[in-house]
């Protein structure tokens, strides 16, 4: 429903965005991530007609931005950074204005902005004056205008920014719904978000989108090796031999927490292994490739009567994949720093 065709925008200081291509299809949540500055404002106002491109095409519903900008605005509902309102307007009499400026017919305006007004919970509030609203209702009303004419398509730049943790959770619950009847396009760089909200993410860094795909997909893609992380009981060398050793392994990494101290006589014979109680091996085994190593491990282990008391498959999280493409990291360099870390719940800082 919305095609992006090599876009891009150049300003005078030459920055802006290039070459942006990519497109949505009907009822996806798409998270579009970036440091400050990347683009992802830019690119907005290019989809929604706000600005012209220098180059490229911008399609919605099969109608060109360029050829067709009213009929192709019709189509789009836009929700920018700081929600354009009138703060001397009741809420009603703000609706009643957009909905004139939408061109929404007389008839139907009354029960378009009721529904609007249910729709985000705005009920009771018609009346007040929006200056004396909270953050929260604002940008409730931000998106009752963006929806008022029924879009298609929902763009939405960093729709809870500025809100605290109550009001973030009340929209993100809205967008979600209106994610059911609408196709959503949102900027963030909060990546809880990405993961709680969108079905797909596109990530752009200095004008360009480096990565699109799926929040739970790209771990895998992104990932140049397979990780496990295990406990295994058992003297140690003994342990961090045969996992070296194990067909399909490319390393072993030992993590910190003091391994339990051995008896001599067992790291020299490793072969009549006796495990005494409580005595683990912390580690993280990589693949040699992208193979997944679990089930050979564990046969391995249990050959060697190495009991493995835990594991888990590790995967980049999405912050790690966001810090590596935005700060021009090496997969490799990044892996030999010690790999994935724990899923992030925090917002990525700002540049
Ligand atoms: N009107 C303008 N004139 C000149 N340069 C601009 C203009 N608007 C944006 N830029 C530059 O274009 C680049 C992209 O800016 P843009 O605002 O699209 O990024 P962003 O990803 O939305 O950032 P943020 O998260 O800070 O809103 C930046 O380098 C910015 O300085």
């Amino acid at each position: 429903m919305l095609e992006v065709k090599q876009v891009s925008k150049l300003y005078e200081n030459q920055r802006g965005v290039r070459h942006i291509d990519f497109s949505m299809n009907r009822g996806e949540i798409v998270g579009f991530l970036g440091p400050n500055g990347a683009g992802k404002t830019t690119t907005m106002r290019m989809i929604t007609g706000y600005l012209n491109p220098t180059h490229g095409t911008i399609t919605i519903d099969g109608m060109s931005m360029a050829d067709h900008p009213k009929k192709a605005r019709q189509q789009i509902g836009y929700l920018p950074e700081t929600p354009p309102l009138y703060p001397e307007m009741s809420v009603r009499a703000y609706l009643q204005f957009i909905a004139d400026l939408r061109g929404i017919p007389v008839r139907e305006q009354k029960q378009r902005i009721g529904g609007v007004i249910e729709r985000l919970g705005l009920e009771g509030r018609e009346r007040q004056i929006i200056r004396s609203l909270s953050k929260g209702y604002k940008q409730r009303i931000g998106l009752a205008q963006a929806i008022l004419h029924n879009p298609d398509l929902l763009v939405l730049d960093e729709p809870t920014s500025g809100l605290d943790p109550k009001q973030i959770i009340e929209i993100r619950q809205l967008i979600r719904e209106l994610g059911e009847n609408h196709t959503v396009l949102l900027s963030t760089h909060i990546l809880p978000e990405i993961n709680t909200l969108c079905n797909r993410v596109l990530i752009i860094n200095q004008g360009s989108i480096v990565l699109d795909g799926q929040p739970d997909q790209l771990a895998n893609t992104m990932g140049e090796t397979f990780e496990v992380s295990l406990e295994v009981k058992g003297p140690r060398e003994a342990v961090l031999a045969e996992l070296r050793d194990t067909p399909g392994v490319g390393s072993v990494r030992e993590l910190t927490g003091e391994p339990t101290a051995l008896a001599d006589a067992e790291a020299a014979a490793p072969d009549t292994a006796v495990t005494a109680e409580g005595e683990t091996v912390k580690v993280v085994v990589a693949s040699a490739d992208k193979t997944d190593i679990r089930e050979t491990l564990f046969y391995r282990m249990a050959d060697k009567r190495y009991p493995i008391v835990s594991m888990k498959k590790e995967s980049l999280s999405l912050e790690d994949i966001f810090l590596k493409l935005t700060t021009n990291e090496s997969l490799d360099s990044a892996a030999a720093d010690g790999g994935p870390t724990p899923e992030a719940e925090e917002a990525i800082p700002h540049a």
